[in-house]
């Protein structure tokens, strides 16, 4: 559990490769005060049983998940049991599909190893609150050139100084985050001075907490934060713990981390000069950093203070916030909301779906033909170019071409029986992947999984899913595009039966998305079951449901 929590609340530190080494196996080095490091670092933390673990000799194991451009929900369960997400996108919208608030930004400054990473653990731990992400400066190493990374392995580059980070990217992250986008983080990697091919996707939180040792240095990023915590610790505990931690985590040996050391990080370049100076702009300073428990439940008791004067409230019933049925229905479709004319073959078909005694083989042929021909109603909403082409004869004669690539993207599971359809109809598509999910505690619709293209803003996106019933998850899919980007006006949500409810939820809150159906219902349960409706859709389809017959396999 505790692997897991440091897993989770440190995936934008970006050591991938760190290594969990028992601290027999940690080299020593005496300083000027005689003592070795092991013994420093537990003279000032490690209690008795730890310090014969990994962990109190500083050599944790932070294994890091790479997720290329993916999304997964990542959630730690804390000792008193709270949930806390520290990936995936926070469920606030309102009912306009308006995202809710900013994150709250805690910037913690201090020297190398002083405990800011620890001190942030600490706070997100003691916060308890849902969701809350650490963002690490280490990130924003910039990429050196072959040149440079030989400098670095010989201990002769300054990683200590302004120029050795990408400022502007940094702050076009942060500014990102706290306006609740998504971002995608370069996975930094001490081992090689490198960027990992793969970034980490991340979107903002109701706390973000971004740590560095230049943390407060360039102005911009500094006025991003509403609160500003200096971790104080002793230079040569520092040292201490540097050289621990590098020789274990970051592939680093006792002389080259000393001559880095005395060279870049303690003496004028950096520390002095840099770092020191940042206390100034401290909203507290916490000496000795993480073991500091009196200063890290003051930095949490103010944060909490902070949150519940701007609206938060741990207690509120989020089926509430995210009730998204309107009481108040007009009487006319929304202009948005595009149902299949009722064709005796339309109507013919959706009987088939909706009737419990159609087959299980019946059910898959008789929807598929019906998710055709929703998917070719979407196709007509495309944009569509003018082309002149040459006939068989020779004579030329205008006609259409379609101008738009097309990304589908189904609502895990439910949404992926229409991926044949789309494939069949448009060949060049590409398909992502979203698992939408409710929490049936806090009634949360959570993001567990997102995989788009790159390049989403460049795709008309068709958000595919079997029904929409209250609108939740459509809303979600659609808020989780609008935040990587993509125009309202380029998204389509495509279902074979909405409900009224959900459907006009999703109209008022985004006009400009195209809501396309095959036929709507108009009554739900209080349970938000459609009425007539289609039953559990994705089951009949995939054969999952508890009355399947087992008697009559249909594959023969
Ligand atoms: N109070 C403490 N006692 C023992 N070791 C600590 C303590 N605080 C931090 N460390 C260790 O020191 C090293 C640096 O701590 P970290 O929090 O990562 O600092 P920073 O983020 O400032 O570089 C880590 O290996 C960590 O485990
Ligand atoms: N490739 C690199 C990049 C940075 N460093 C050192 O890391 C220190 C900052 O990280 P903390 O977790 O200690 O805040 C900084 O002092 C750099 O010297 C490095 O050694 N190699």
């Amino acid at each position: 559990m505790v692997a897991e929590k440091k897993d989770a609340v440190t995936a934008s530190k970006g050591d991938s490769n760190r290594k969990s080494v028992k601290i027999e196996e940690c080299p020593t080095y005496s300083h000027s005060s005689g003592s070795s490091v092991n013994e420093m670092v537990n003279q000032n933390g490690g209690d008795s049983e730890d310090s014969v673990s990994p962990r109190a000799a500083g050599c944790r194991t932070r294994r890091r998940t790479m997720s290329g451009g993916r999304a997964e929900h990542h959630l730690l369960t804390t000792k008193t049991g709270k949930k806390i997400y520290t990936k995936g996108r926070p469920p606030w919208y309102d009912k306009k599909g308006k995202s809710l608030k900013h994150p709250f930004v805690i910037g913690v400054c201090g020297g190398s190893a002083s405990g800011k990473t620890t001190v942030a653990e600490k706070i997100v731990e003691r916060l308890g609150i849902p969701w809350v992400t650490i963002l690490s400066m280490d990130s924003f190493y910039k990429v050196l050139t072959p040149e440079e990374i030989k400098e670095a392995h010989e201990s002769k580059y300054n990683f200590d100084e302004p120029k050795a980070f990408d400022f502007d990217l940094l702050y076009e992250i942060l500014k990102r985050l706290r306006e609740g986008k998504s971002v995608d983080v370069p996975v930094y990697d001490f081992n090689t001075h490198s960027r990992d091919p793969n970034s980490k996707m991340m979107y903002g939180a109701d706390v973000l907490i971004f740590e560095g040792i230049l943390a407060f240095h360039d102005e911009r990023i500094k006025n991003l934060m509403d609160m500003k915590v200096f971790v104080d610790t002793d230079g040569d505990l520092r040292l201490a713990r540097r050289i621990v931690r590098d020789v274990t985590d970051r592939g680093r040996d006792i002389d080259g981390i000393m001559e880095q050391y005395f060279t870049f990080v303690k003496l004028q370049p950096a520390f002095d000069k840099y770092i020191a100076p940042c206390m100034d702009y401290a909203d507290l300073i916490v000496p000795r950093g993480g073991e500091n428990d009196v200063a890290i439940d003051m930095i949490v008791q103010n944060v909490m203070a902070q949150l519940v004067e701007r609206g938060y409230d741990r207690n509120q019933n989020n089926r509430d916030r995210h009730d998204l049925v309107r009481d108040d229905l007009p009487d006319c479709l929304p202009e948005n909301l595009f149902i299949l004319k009722e064709t005796p073959q339309v109507k013919g078909l959706v009987t088939f779906v909706r009737d419990r005694d159609t087959s299980r083989d019946n059910h898959i042929f008789y929807s598929d033909r019906l998710m055709r021909i929703l998917i070719e109603e979407c196709m007509n909403h495309m944009p569509y170019k003018d082309v002149e082409i040459e006939m068989a004869g020779g004579r030329k004669t205008l006609g259409k071409r379609k101008d738009a690539m097309i990304c589908g993207l189904p609502i895990m599971r439910a949404g992926e029986c229409m991926e044949t359809a789309l494939r069949s109809i448009v060949k060049d598509c590409v398909i992502g992947k979203i698992l939408i999910q409710t929490n049936e505690t806090t009634f949360d619709p959570e993001l567990h999984y997102i995989r788009l293209p790159p390049h989403i803003t460049r795709y008309k996106v068709i958000i595919m899913d079997a029904t929409v019933t209250t609108g939740s998850a459509a809303m979600m899919a659609i808020r989780v595009l609008l935040d990587h980007d993509v125009k309202e006006e380029d998204i389509f949500v495509a279902s074979l039966l909405m409900g009224q409810q959900g459907a006009h939820a999703l109209a008022y809150a985004f006009p400009k998305v195209k809501l396309i159906t095959t036929a709507m219902d108009h009554q739900m349960t209080e349970n938000c079951y459609l009425i007539p409706g289609m039953g559990n859709f994705g089951d009949r389809y995939y054969g999952t449901g508890i009355d399947q017959d087992l008697d009559e396999p249909f594959d023969v």
